[in-house]
């Protein structure tokens, strides 16, 4: 019975093998149009290359574009609108100066130290004396403020006999605070009038200064300081020759919330700056800062220039400010920049930019003494807050360390 069992199951199998063997050969064989007489073989199929059709073209007709239905709405993608730049708050301007110390010590303490070493000398002779001198003039705070500080502290050191190095930094404290004349008014002009009509004017600040100074940044920047102090302001994008500093000016005022006004590329100063005020007027702002040109390299292109678009502002009120924008690291050629535009215009105010990329902080001293207005503002950096009211004190601070 066993061994009946055993020839089926045998036989069962042997079928089965021998029919699943028939099926595989018959599926690798070639389609009986390609076997024929004289048929040649096709070649492997060769691999995708670039341009070639995903697909093997079917028969089927084209379609036209007109054929082709649109997708349904909802698979459509949402393309948002940009949305506005968000407002913010630039930090209060009182006390930056404080905040920016670092930076500036960081900058400007070799002066201080450089000097304090000297005096701690223990003979104070010619010598020591000359080195005084050379630290203060590579500091560019100019030949006469030099001397007259050498002067005054030496005769203060004789008197004074024994020198602690308290003392001996209190004296120079006291010179250096001397020379930057801390009685002087220091604020920016920003407050309106009343014109003869009875109407509220808005205060105009012009902002003036070769270009690459940090001119339309330190407008922006302070746009930012008098937004933090709670003032309107209304921006005039009067640089026509740049393109891209309206747009920089522009990009300034949005973040702030303040209105740009801005006119073709080439245009006008003077009619853009005109117009900035008439929108400063009717939106009743509380400031219109004006960023002017200072490409012009001739005085008599400048002259024109900035004379006209002064002219044409006060048409419709008294300019409050006119700040220069000096930079910092340029040293000598500032100065010399300094004193054609004053010759220009009537300067009643300097920021002095990028003051925390030199180590030649004197020319605060000596840029006053050459126009004889005071320094109201100082850039310590590329930040939007790194614009500081300028406190004598203060930097007389960092400059000690
Ligand atoms: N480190 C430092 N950089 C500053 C400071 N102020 C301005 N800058 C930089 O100086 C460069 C020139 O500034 P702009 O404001 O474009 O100069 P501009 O005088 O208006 O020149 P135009 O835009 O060509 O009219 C920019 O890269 C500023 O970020 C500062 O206080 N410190």
């Amino acid at each position: 019975m066993d061994t009946i069992l055993l020839v089926v199951i045998i036989a069962v199998v042997a079928v089965l093998a021998v029919a699943g063997l028939l099926v595989s050969r018959r599926r690798g064989q070639a389609p009986p149009a390609d076997r024929g007489a004289g048929a040649t073989r096709t070649a492997p199929p060769a691999e995708p290359r670039v341009g070639d059709d995903a697909a093997t073209p079917t028969a089927e007709e084209r379609r036209t574009v007109e054929d082709v239905a649109l997708p349904a709405p909802e698979e459509t993608e949402v393309v948002e609108e940009p949305e506005a730049p968000e407002i913010e708050v630039p930090e209060p301007s009182a006390g930056r100066l404080v905040r920016l110390r670092a930076r500036l010590a960081r900058s400007q303490n070799s002066l201080g130290k450089g000097l304090l070493t000297l005096l701690s000398r223990e003979r104070l002779d010619d010598d020591t004396w000359e080195e005084i001198e050379d630290t203060l003039l590579t500091a560019d705070i100019g030949v006469g403020p030099t001397q007259e500080l050498v002067e005054r502290l030496r005769e203060r050191v004789r008197v004074l006999g024994t020198r602690t190095p308290e003392e001996l930094r209190a004296l120079l404290r006291e010179e250096l605070l001397n020379q930057l004349d801390p009685s002087l008014d220091r604020a920016v002009r920003t407050e309106g009038g009343v014109s003869d009509e009875g109407e509220e004017r808005p205060a105009v600040v012009m902002v003036v200064g070769v270009n690459g100074t940090g001119k339309t940044t330190t407008t922006g920047k302070l746009a930012r300081v008098l937004v933090a102090d709670g003032r309107s302001v209304v921006l005039g994008a009067a640089d026509t020759f740049r393109a891209a500093a309206a747009d920089q000016l522009q990009t300034w005022g949005q973040r702030v919330g303040a209105r740009t006004v801005r006119g073709p590329e080439g245009g006008d100063p003077a009619s853009v700056a005109f117009e900035a005020v008439r929108e400063g007027i009717e939106a009743t702002a509380d400031v219109v800062l004006v960023d002017t040109a200072g490409r012009l390299h001739t005085k008599t292109g400048l002259m024109d220039e900035l004379g006209k678009v002064k002219r044409v502002v006060e048409k419709q009120g008294p300019v409050s400010e006119v700040l220069l924008v000096l930079d910092a690291t340029t040293g000598q050629n500032g100065l010399v920049q300094a004193r054609v535009f004053a010759e220009v215009v009537e300067i009643t105010g300097i920021a002095l930019t990028k003051l925390d990329g030199t180590a030649k902080g004197g020319i605060v001293v000596a840029v006053q003494r050459e126009l004889g207005v005071p320094v109201k503002l100082v850039g310590l950096g590329e930040g939007p807050d790194d614009l500081a009211p300028f406190e004598p004190e203060a930097f007389v601070d960092a400059l000690l360390g």
